[in-house]
């Protein structure tokens, strides 16, 4: 199976209320979606939000990457050749984690399908099932307590928080939805860079005090801060994830080598795809470093590929896999399905998705 023709569109999903972190507020999820051609005629999916606060990268600059650089390259190419593919798109340029990702997801749909395999099973098949949290985003404690309290009836059992705007206002936050909610909801911070590393131990020694029952807090400090990080991780007792410093498997060998955290973020944008994002799996589990799988606001496509990974491997012990519930309509036909907070990933060939509806291709 010879990869004959990539195909790139692009759609635009409206939310069912806006995202609001620290770093950005948007109103729909657009999403860069390819479809990869196989000489057999099968279909590889991937995708790449354009997520540029976080990973640089635009939607123009994502189509410029893969129609241009990248995707010209594989032409030809055979499937079964994964480490030859990879290693072509990993040295056709520097950065671009978001459009590498889409062509890795789709190489690798390409190949479960091309082998009769589905993704998780490919990738290591220890769970076929996964837990979510959701996210909730900043606002004003009042309506972070009743998005909050809907969540849980919705049947939530993990929220994560965005907070990071300012620290007083967060100590409020957490603790009026610590209140409402009660003891038995697990609640994780995700502050998106926007605490000093000293103003991030004042907060989180508050957050201690209040026995306020946090799990973890995801980059309290600036993603290129790693010393910052490191003095945050040593100075609380709550464990912290490293997220946007957490970026590619060198950043993450960095990190575990300077102890700078106690877990790690993965998500496919920031590390260029699956096959890198198995490499960090793996230095964490060498480290004995657990990970969450994460994701950008983005379709279902990226959703079950990065489901997929945290199914596969045992290291992935918990997931923020939530980015397909908040969107208002769901254009992936097939992929992983939703009930409540529990992801089911099916045993169909690859990411098992035959269409993605409302695909307006780019020429
Ligand atoms: C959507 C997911 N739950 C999430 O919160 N991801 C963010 C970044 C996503 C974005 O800004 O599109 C994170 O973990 O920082
Ligand atoms: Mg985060």
């Amino acid at each position: 199976m010879k990869i004959a023709a990539i195909r790139i569109g692009k759609v635009s999903i409206p939310l069912k209320k806006p995202f609001k972190t620290a770093l950005r507020q948007v109103h729909s999820a657009e999403d860069i979606i390819i479809k990869m051609i196989a000489d057999t005629g099968e279909t590889g999916f991937g995708n790449a939000p354009p997520t540029a606060v976080i990973t640089g990268d635009s939607q123009d600059s994502i189509i410029a990457a893969i129609r241009d650089t990248i995707g010209p390259k594989l032409i030809g190419m055979d499937v079964d050749n994964l480490e030859g593919i990879m290693t072509t798109i990993d040295a056709a340029m520097l950065h671009n984690s978001s459009a590498k990702a889409a062509l890795d997801i789709a190489v690798y749909d390409l190949f479960g399908k091309r082998h009769g395999i589905p993704l998780y099973k490919l990738l290591g098949g220890y769970r076929q099932g996964i837990t979510t949290d959701l996210t909730i985003s900043i606002n004003a404690p009042e309506e972070m307590v009743a998005d909050s309290l809907a969540a849980v009836a919705a049947g939530y059992t993990e929220l994560k928080l965005k907070v990071g705007t300012e620290a007083a206002l967060d100590i409020q936050r957490v603790q009026a939805i610590r209140a409402a909610v009660g003891q038995d909801v697990k609640i994780r911070l995700d502050a998106n860079q926007g605490w000093s590393p000293k103003e991030a131990v004042r907060t989180i020694r508050k957050f201690e005090d209040m026995g306020l029952g946090i799990e973890l807090i995801e980059q309290p400090v600036p993603a290129h801060d790693f010393a910052g990080l490191k003095y945050v991780t040593d100075q609380v007792e709550t464990d912290i994830m490293a997220d946007e410093s957490a970026f590619g498997a060198y950043e993450v060998f960095q990190l575990l080598a300077m102890r700078a955290c106690d877990l790690i973020n993965i998500k496919l944008m920031k590390a260029g795809g699956l096959h890198n994002a198995v490499k960090i799996a793996h230095l964490a589990e060498t480290m004995g470093i657990q990970c969450m799988m994460g994701c950008m606001l983005e379709s279902k496509v990226g959703i079950t590929a990065a489901a997929s990974l945290a199914a596969g491997k045992k290291i992935i012990s918990t997931a923020d896999l939530d980015a397909a519930v908040l969107l208002a309509e769901d254009p992936v036909i097939g992929g992983v399905s939703f009930s409540k907070n529990q992801l089911s990933i099916s045993d169909a060939p690859g990411l098992g998705i035959t269409d993605v509806q409302g695909w307006q291709e780019i020429q």
